[in-house]
């Protein structure tokens, strides 16, 4: 396939999940976004050349191009859930789409972009993103790993370009090439891992670990040329110990196949983001993620007891026990590090029994705000159930809007209340107790079995969205229970205040997405009409929302992470000194800076 030959819109199915699935947005969700000025853009005019650099440049635009590309390795088949690995991939090549590691279609050389240096920052000509790495990198790429495992197509290259953001998304419709890999390569193996960085080093090429290829906060897009490193295929289950209830997971280990390979040993890991069917175990470690069964089976960084890393100056082995009192927990040192301190390739990680009874549930209460003392208590006092979340009363009417959920219901707020494990009933009537003690009333299975069927719908409802001209985006952050409300009113306003400025008033939706003992985590989604410029006009909303998060005193990011987006913003909450120590810890160990530029730190 050539650049020319590539769709650029709808990267959806190819890069996320299922690439079959297709959703449709709901007649409800349709009438909403009218209410909210969004209007479909035209189509463009057909045979209307593309403005561009070059003739072979890949039209864009809203909607069209039917069918996906570009699932780069990383898209592998993580949707089927059934225990596929990632990588290879016949069956979605078939389907256009590239999901993989190449099946021994080696290198391609010679291409005319391929005539750029390398070096550090200022020493490469200013060709544009589009430039292929050049002989001599591909030569020493090739040379560590073998012509097999080195890509320089356009295909394996635009596959693993940015992450999946809304800007992200509206990057690849307006056909953006900066942020392309100039090469994709594909370890197999720890050693491989630690060779290919000890020379990327020696010869100065910035690499940047690609797994899911979710990121929502710039996380694959560095500040240099790059050369992309997938690592779909570091995909096996290493060891299972049953007596301890632990497993290394290969890091290029998906979501989906996790589980898929522990539920064969009657295991579970229990860690469901939304991102499920896209993310993997290394993109959940090294960003800190955070799953929806978070009260229950605790933040990804909770279940982590062990790391393998690869650093450019040789492996680092972390976790010879489940808790030590042997210095500094160097593990959380590289839990949110973000490929900035090395390339994490195998995790240990806590099991659990598989769960033999599951239930959700709905709870209504009358304001936001007796919701949030009904499950700060659960939070604090016990007992927690596996899914805990709140939404405010805008993000339930929206969900009232679906006849399935809460029907009949009569307004307030609703919660998500569901219980996994055995011997649910006990708990679920202790959390019942309280709720009803907090003037919460039952609102049935039926609105939580409708949110578990959901969970993982909403990446596919980001293309669809944008197709109507809506611009549809994520703010999340946490704060200490005493600032929650007052977080959630200054993130609220300052979205609506922007937005509105732009001439485009949102809706923004609200729901507590994590609970701890001493504080929880919001999310909010904000719905508006895109302006002329929807980049613009979201920096403009994210800046605002970023600065009410620094005043009321929340985190920049609960689990989304750092990237590029808040790299500022990290910098301003952890203060110079701190930013200091951990670029004194990146010096050591990446001495020629090569790892994730400009990612999590400021390149120095
Ligand atoms: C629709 C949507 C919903 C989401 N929902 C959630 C959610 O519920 N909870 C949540 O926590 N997150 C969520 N995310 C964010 C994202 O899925 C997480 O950050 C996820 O952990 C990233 O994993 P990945 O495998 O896709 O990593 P990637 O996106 O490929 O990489 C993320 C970053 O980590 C680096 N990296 C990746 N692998 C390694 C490694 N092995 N060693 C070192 N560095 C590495 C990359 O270079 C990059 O900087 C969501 C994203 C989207 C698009």
């Amino acid at each position: 396939m050539s650049e020319s030959d590539l769709p650029v819109v709808q990267l959806t199915p190819g890069r996320w999940g299922d690439p079959a699935r297709t959703v449709e947005l709901p007649a409800a969700a349709l009438a909403a976004l009218q209410h909210l000025g969004v209007r479909r853009p035209a189509a463009p005019v057909e045979g209307k050349e593309s403005e561009g650099p070059g003739a072979d440049e890949p039209t864009a635009g809203p909607g069209g191009g039917a069918g996906g590309n570009a699932g780069g390795g990383a898209g592998g088949n993580a949707g089927g859930g059934a225990g596929g690995s990632a990588g290879g991939g016949a069956g979605d090549k078939a389907r256009g789409v590239f999901a993989g590691p190449p099946g021994g279609e080696g290198v391609r050389f010679g291409s005319e972009e391929s005539r750029v240096g390398w070096g550090q920052p200022g020493d490469v000509p200013e060709v544009g993103a589009r430039a292929v790495a050049d002989r001599a990198v591909l030569g020493a790429l090739v040379e560590v790993l073998g012509d097999k495992w080195v890509r320089a197509d356009w295909e394996a290259r635009w596959g693993h370009t940015r992450g999946y953001s809304t800007a992200d998304l509206l990057k690849f419709r307006a056909a953006d090439r900066a942020d392309v890999p100039a090469a994709v390569v594909y370890p197999g193996s720890h050693d491989d891992v630690l060779r290919l960085l000890e020379r990327c080093a020696a010869d100065r090429i910035a690499v940047v670990p690609y797994a899911g290829g979710t990121s929502v906060v710039g996380g694959l897009a560095p500040s240099r040329r790059f050369v992309a490193v997938d690592l779909s295929r570091l995909d096996q289950l290493v060891e299972l110990d049953e007596v301890s209830r632990t497993a290394r997971l290969q890091a290029g280990v998906r979501g989906t196949a996790a589980e898929a390979m522990l539920a064969e040993r009657g295991y579970t890991l229990g860690h469901f983001p939304q991102s499920y069917e896209g993310a993997s175990i290394g993109g959940y470690a090294a960003t800190r993620s955070s799953g929806q069964s978070s009260a229950g089976y605790g933040r990804f960084d909770q279940m982590v007891v062990g790391l393998t890393v690869a650093t450019p100056r040789g492996t680092i082995e972390l976790g010879r026990a489940p808790m030590s009192a042997a210095g500094p927990d160097l593990r959380q040192l590289w839990l949110g590090s973000e490929g900035a301190f090395g390339i994490i390739t195998s995790v240990v990680v806590r099991i659990r029994p598989r769960p033999v009874e599951r239930f959700f549930e709905g709870w209504r209460f009358g304001t936001f705000e007796q919701g949030l003392d009904a499950i700060r208590r659960l939070a604090q006092d016990g007992p927690l159930p596996t899914v805990l979340r709140l939404s405010d009363e805008a993000e339930t009417a929206v969900n009232l809007a679906d006849p399935d959920v809460l029907a009949g219901g009569a307004g307030g707020v609703l919660a998500i209340v569901g219980f996994e494990g055995s011997a649910t009933a006990v708990r679920r009537a202790a959390v019942a107790e309280v709720l009803t003690a907090a003037g919460g009333e039952s609102a049935g299975p039926g609105p939580g079995e409708t949110w578990r069927q959901g969970r993982y719908r909403a990446p596919y409802l980001r293309d669809p969205l944008l197709d109507e001209g809506a611009l549809v985006e994520t703010v999340e952050t946490a704060g200490f229970w005493s600032k929650v409300p007052e977080l959630k009113t200054a993130v609220t306003a300052a979205l609506v205040k922007s937005l509105s400025e732009s001439g485009t008033p949102p809706l923004v939706l609200c729901h507590v997405s994590h609970v701890y003992e001493t504080g929880a985590s919001l999310y909010f989604t904000v719905v508006c009409a895109q302006t002329d410029d929807p980049l613009a006009q979201w920096r403009r909303a994210k800046t605002a929302a970023n600065e009410a998060i620094g005043r009321a005193g929340g985190t920049i990011t609960h689990h989304h992470g750092v990237g590029t987006d808040h790299r500022e913003a990290y910098q301003e909450e952890i203060g110079p000194l701190a930013v200091e120590a951990l670029q004194a810890v990146k010096r050591v160990l990446d001495p020629a800076a090569v790892l994730n530029p400009g990612i999590l730190l400021p390149e120095r």
